[in-house]
């Protein structure tokens, strides 16, 4: 069967959700503190797998003891970033069958047609969106990017692939061959450097791309980015860290151990970097589980994790969608669950990020009831969640995550990416503007009633 037949359920999986460990076992340990393992981590998603579905009751106690713990851990302030999405380019040959943001490489050429829909910036581009941005308090530009295949580290990277026998099969094409030039990574993230703004960029999946055809670690992939001016890292392309769900979701994507190795060199190298998992497609709660497992070993070993990101699968237009592999993505109660139990297991990484443009305002503001205590950022401008289906819109303000906040009764807090520096709001010492980016004066940043900013028109 080709797996454009393979329908939802026909998947075959060695690993299932199956434990000998009683859901009470799980909970008393989750309550009393104790490190939690694989098998906890099931039944408490699971809310047991003695019976199928989620028990209501049951989920609201793992709700509540993920909530203690993080009132325990980080208190009750609420922190967010202010930022913007830069994302670069959206040529990527991966395929990943989750993925909408990416167009191929093919529609960018000098003579394709222009009606693809996505975009590749120049350098100037994108320090002319970020240099906006700053002017209007950002302290983060946050940018992740398709795989263009003119993308190379630097100028001794392309000279290298230019020199490669074949460079076809190293994902490579000489920047004339496209339309526009993404330039290097090196030049995107010394643009992006505007003013001292931090830049966050250069997932795992991007540093395999600037490696490629090389023997160089992955440690000195990122430490020449650094220099440069690449301030932390995303850890983005984990989406679930087992190889069996990666070859189905992902099959042209890094493995699992290179994933981890990518994180590590970054580490090495002195950056910063956060963790994610993209859960709610064709994986179960084993695979869940195991994959929180790997984030908690690796943050053991290196202790460089800032944050960790459930992102909720956004199914609606996406290949995986189109050919039946799923019917939809996860449900409110499993989302809950993935926060509250990412809390719970992940006993050494202290924030845990609840996304606004994956689960909405409603349910992000739940989430911060439910072990989440980070409310992501503002933005600006959003490509991923918006050309997959999402509908959240694309940025917050100051003044809605004031709002929100003070809502739900508890303090917001702006902090910068690595949360080193923290700025407490009162909600009645207006205007509520930014103030810890290096242009930011407290002037409001987004004016409500204007659907969109300068830095998103851009
Ligand atoms: C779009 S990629 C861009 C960066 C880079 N190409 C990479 O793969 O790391 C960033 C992340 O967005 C997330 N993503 C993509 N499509 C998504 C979807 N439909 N729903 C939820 N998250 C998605 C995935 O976790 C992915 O790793
Ligand atoms: N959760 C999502 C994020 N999170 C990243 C943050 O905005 C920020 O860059 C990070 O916390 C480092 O400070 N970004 C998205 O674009 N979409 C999300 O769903
Ligand atoms: N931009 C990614 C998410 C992301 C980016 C950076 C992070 O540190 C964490 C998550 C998305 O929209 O899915
Ligand atoms: S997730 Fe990243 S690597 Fe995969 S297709 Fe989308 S942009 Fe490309």
């Amino acid at each position: 069967m080709s797996d454009a037949d393979a329908a939802v359920g026909d998947l075959d999986f060695e690993y299932v959700p199956e434990t000998d460990q009683p859901f009470e076992n799980a909970l008393a340990k989750a309550r009393d503190g104790h490190r939690l393992t694989v098998d906890d981590a099931v039944e408490l998603l699971t809310t047991g797998t003695e019976r199928a579905g989620i028990d209501p009751v049951r989920k609201e106690r793992v709700l509540e003891a993920a909530d203690h713990r993080r009132a325990d851990v980080v208190g009750d302030d609420v922190t967010f970033v202010v930022n913007l999405n830069n994302n670069v380019t959206t040529a990527c040959d991966t395929g990943c069958l989750f993925c909408n943001f990416k167009d191929r490489a093919s529609a960018f050429e000098v003579d394709a047609p222009d009606d693809h829909g996505g975009f590749t910036k120049t350098p100037a581009e994108s320090r002319r969106a970020v240099a906006d941005a700053v002017e209007l308090g950002i302290s983060e530009v946050c940018s992740v990017s398709g795989l263009h295949p003119a993308f190379a580290l630097d100028a001794d990277h392309r000279e290298l692939l230019e020199s490669a026998a074949d460079p076809g099969r190293l994902n490579y094409r000489p920047p004339d061959a496209y339309a526009t030039s993404p330039g290097t990574y090196a030049e995107q993230i010394r643009a992006m450097s505007v003013d001292g703004v931090h830049v966050h960029s250069v997932t795992p999946e991007e540093a395999y791309h600037a490696r490629r055809g090389t023997d160089r670690s992955y440690e000195a992939v990122y430490r020449r980015l650094r220099k440069a001016g690449l301030d932390s890292a995303p850890g983005t392309a984990a989406e679930i860290l087992v190889d069996e769900v990666r070859d189905v979701i992902c099959p042209g994507k890094m493995d699992t151990a290179e994933w981890l190795d990518a994180m590590e060199g970054a580490m090495a190298a002195g950056l910063p970097v956060t963790a994610t998992i993209m859960y709610g497609h064709v994986e179960n709660e084993m695979h869940r589980a195991m994959h929180l497992k790997r984030v908690r070993d690796l943050q053991d070993r290196t202790g460089g994790i800032t944050e960790f990101v459930p992102l909720s699968f956004v199914h609606q237009r996406t290949p995986l969608a189109d050919r039946g592999l799923v019917s939809g993505g996860a449900t409110d109660a499993e989302d809950e669950l993935m926060i509250a139990v990412s809390r719970l297991f992940l006993d050494n990484i202290e924030n845990l990020q609840t996304s606004w443009v994956k689960f909405g305002d409603e349910k992000s503001l739940k989430t911060l009831s439910c072990g989440a205590n980070d409310f992501m950022g503002t933005l600006l401008s959003e490509e991923i969640t918006k050309r997959a289906g999402g509908d959240y819109g694309e940025f917050r303000s100051v003044a809605d995550y004031v709002d929100m906040v003070s809502a739900i009764g508890r303090r917001p807090v702006e902090r910068s990416t690595d949360y080193e520096r923290r700025r407490p709001i009162d909600p009645d010492d207006d205007p509520h503007g930014p103030r810890l980016g290096p242009r930011a004066d407290g002037t409001p940043m987004l004016d409500r009633s204007c659907p969109s900013s300068p830095a998103a028109d851009d």
